[in-house]
């Protein structure tokens, strides 16, 4: 957002650092490809948001944008619930020392193991994705004897003006349950034995820049509140879901404070009893990472140069996923004196693997670069495709790097595989 401010600088001798270790003293150390987050950045975007999010409003992080353990493990410190859409998620949670009544569970296909083990942990809400799902968690509860605190996540039907592959509060997309249908579905939930409606949620996508969507969806949904209350079924909280969006590359995200406090204000005037929650994932972590990367070769042509790199689509999807831009710096002053066209670009068998086109940059084979705000849906949506392990992870915290997760081994990557007999 647009009040955070950066982790990594640019030291006087021109090296890429955070909290003073220089990138390449890491990449050096622990190797490429290699993620590494800040510790300050991420307290201080925490913060961005507590400062003006007073309890009993809650915040609970979207552990699908960066779920290492250690990641989830100051967050929980710092306060944080968390929304997880799967058990392995849960399981995380519950290992990195967070609290599973400060969790809520989203996801359009919850599986009966899933349900079940959230409803033995004791989570603190499922956020219902249709009635069908509401029905197996009534059955569910009912055989464990428990009752289940639910909400019901309403597709509001806003357009969050976002990339159409992260854009999720249209009626055309697969999340939640149509607004026209959603008082009889309140109606329906308060008429079973065995889950509780304790809110309303909903998402409208991802990497939004401007309030006016959020703002617009929350007006909806207290509508639908009030419709609610006049129909005896009053609510305890309503969750805006996550969704805030950060600056990649020349885009001027909304002030984070001017939304928290907007949102608020509607609430105190229209429903003042509504605890509110959020559920942001890439505002807390995007802008704490990045990957760096080394080049391999360079690869010049009449037309054009490549810089072949050891990050690869499989270490970072985004650029080939959305075309999403990240900033591609060097993390050290380079001796090459011209900066030329580059089309930085991964070891993997894809056209499509790529980490930036046409970049102005100057570059030769075995210098690192770092791939900017890589924070957010970056390691989590790494694969090992082309049986590539994945990077190693580093948490930078007070001048220290903690390694988070070691660098993959590659016996590990089929160490569950079997030859036939
Ligand atoms: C239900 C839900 N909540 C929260 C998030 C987090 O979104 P973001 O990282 O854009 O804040 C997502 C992902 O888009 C989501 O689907
Ligand atoms: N993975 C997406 C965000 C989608 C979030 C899923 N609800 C991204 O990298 O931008």
């Amino acid at each position: 957002m647009s009040e955070q401010e950066a982790a990594f600088t640019r030291q006087a001798d021109g090296q890429l650092a955070v909290d003073g270790l220089p990138l390449k003293t890491l990449a050096e150390r622990y190797g490429t490809p290699l993620y590494i987050y800040s510790d300050a950045a991420l307290t201080r975007n925490w913060q961005a948001f507590a400062r003006h999010w007073p309890a009993p409003h809650r915040l609970c992080y979207a552990v699908k944008a960066n779920s290492n353990l250690a990641i989830l493990q100051r967050l929980a410190q710092l306060g944080a619930g968390f929304d997880i859409v799967s058990g392995g998620e849960l399981a995380r949670v519950l290992a990195a020392g967070g609290d599973a009544a400060q969790v809520v569970f989203s996801g359009v296909a919850k599986s009966v193991t899933e349900i079940t083990q959230a409803l033995t942990a004791g989570i603190g809400c499922f956020n219902v994705e249709s009635l069908a799902e509401l029905d197996r968690i009534n059955a569910i509860a009912a055989d464990l004897g428990c009752i289940a605190p639910v909400s019901l996540r309403i597709n509001p039907d806003v357009d969050a003006q976002t990339h159409p592959y992260i854009a999720t509060g249209l009626k055309a997309n697969k999340f939640g349950i149509a607004m026209d249908d959603a008082v009889a579905s309140f109606v329906y939930a308060a008429s079973l034995a065995h889950v509780k409606v304790v809110g309303a949620d909903c998402h409208i996508g991802s990497q939004i820049l401007s309030v006016d969507p959020f703002l617009d969806a929350a007006q909806r949904m207290l509508d639908l509140v009030a419709e609610l209350a006049r129909r005896d079924i009053p609510l305890q909280h309503l969750d805006m879901g996550g969704g805030m969006g950060i600056q990649y590359q020349q885009e001027a995200p909304f002030a984070l404070a001017e939304y928290l406090q907007r949102l608020q204000a509607l609430v105190k005037e229209q429903q003042p009893h509504l605890t509110l929650m959020l559920e942001p994932g890439r505002a807390l972590v995007g802008n704490s990472g990045v990957l760096v990367t080394q080049v391999e070769y360079l690869k010049r042509s009449a037309d054009k140069c490549f810089a072949l790199v050891d990050a690869g689509m499989n270490d970072l999807v985004r650029p080939a996923l959305y075309q999403a831009w990240h900033d591609i710096v060097p993390v050290h002053a380079s001796t090459e004196p011209q900066a030329t066209l580059v089309d930085v670009v991964g070891p993997v068998c894809e056209t499509g693997d790529f980490l930036g086109h046409a970049r102005h940059l100057a570059v030769k084979a075995g210098d690192y670069l770092a791939v900017m705000n890589a924070g957010a849906y970056g390691f989590t949506m790494a694969s090992n495709y082309n049986t590539r392990p994945r990077a190693a992870e580093l948490l930078v915290r007070a001048g220290q790097a903690h390694v988070i997760r070691e660098r993959e081994e590659l016996q590990q990557l089929w160490k569950d595989e079997r030859l036939l007999p």
